[in-house]
């Protein structure tokens, strides 16, 4: 079996910014998989985002307009309580057969993993694809590491053969932005203009919620 993966890319995206789509669109050409871009209703490990599920939805349809590779999929909107991956990865998974998924994670995000729910079982219903982020400290937990180390790989071909289980790590352009700073500099008045897709200009409404 070799299928083109699906890469699933989740986030708060409050908002979503010029660092997301571009190591979202490399990951895309380094594994040649369809990328879909999921907004968590409910973030589970961090205070409620400024905007809301709605608004950042706005949002990441006005930067995805415009380009073929990048898809929106709005599917934990629909569910409530708090947007666990591991239940949006077993959904997919039923819908999508042995396709290959690959759950993209930031390097701090990815750190993070032994923090999430259920979060030994996302190797069995996904790969992980982990995506360099400057900034982030190389550590990671022995829990983590003894999970990861036996799945490392960089071969790309292994990875479509296979539907789940294995942690590749993608090296993209080091892009020093978040949307902590972002939020920051809205609310002090300042116009983050090249650190935003052009597409969240066009309609002055979809930045309100970050402006005093
Ligand atoms: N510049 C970046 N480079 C690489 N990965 C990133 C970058 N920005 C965000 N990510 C990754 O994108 C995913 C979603 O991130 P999120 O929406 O929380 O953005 P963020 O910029 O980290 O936001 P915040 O500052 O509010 O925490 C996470 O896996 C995160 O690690
Ligand atoms: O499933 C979990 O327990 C879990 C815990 C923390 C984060 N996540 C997911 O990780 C993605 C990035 O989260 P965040 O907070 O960095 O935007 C997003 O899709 C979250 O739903 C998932």
């Amino acid at each position: 079996m070799s299928a083109r993966p699906l890469a699933i890319f989740g986030g708060t995206f409050d908002p979503v910014h010029i660092g997301h789509l571009t190591v979202a669109w490399e990951a895309a050409e380094l594994l040649d998989a369809e990328v879909r871009l999921m907004p968590a209703n409910v973030p589970p490990h961090r205070a409620a985002p400024l905007a809301s599920a709605a608004e950042r939805v706005a949002m990441l349809r006005a930067a995805l307009a415009g380009q073929p590779r990048l898809v929106l999929d709005a599917r934990e909107l629909e569910r409530d309580g708090p947007s666990y991956t591991i239940d949006t990865l077993i959904e997919l998974r039923a819908e999508q057969n042995d396709r290959p998924l690959v759950l993209l994670l930031g390097a701090d995000a990815f750190a993070g993993l032994p923090t999430w729910h259920c979060w030994r079982e996302l190797f069995d219903v996904a790969h992980i694809g982990v995506l360099s982020r400057p900034g982030v400290p190389a550590v990671l937990s022995d829990e983590l590491l003894h999970e990861v180390v036996p799945r490392r790989s960089d071969d790309v071909d292994a990875l479509r053969g296979q539907p789940a289980g294995m942690v590749i790590e993608l090296t993209v352009t080091p892009l020093e932005i978040s949307a902590t700073r972002i939020r920051e500099l809205l609310a002090a008045g300042r116009d983050p203009r090249y650190l935003l897709p052009t597409g969240l200009f066009d309609t002055p409404a979809l930045l309100a919620p970050y402006r005093d």
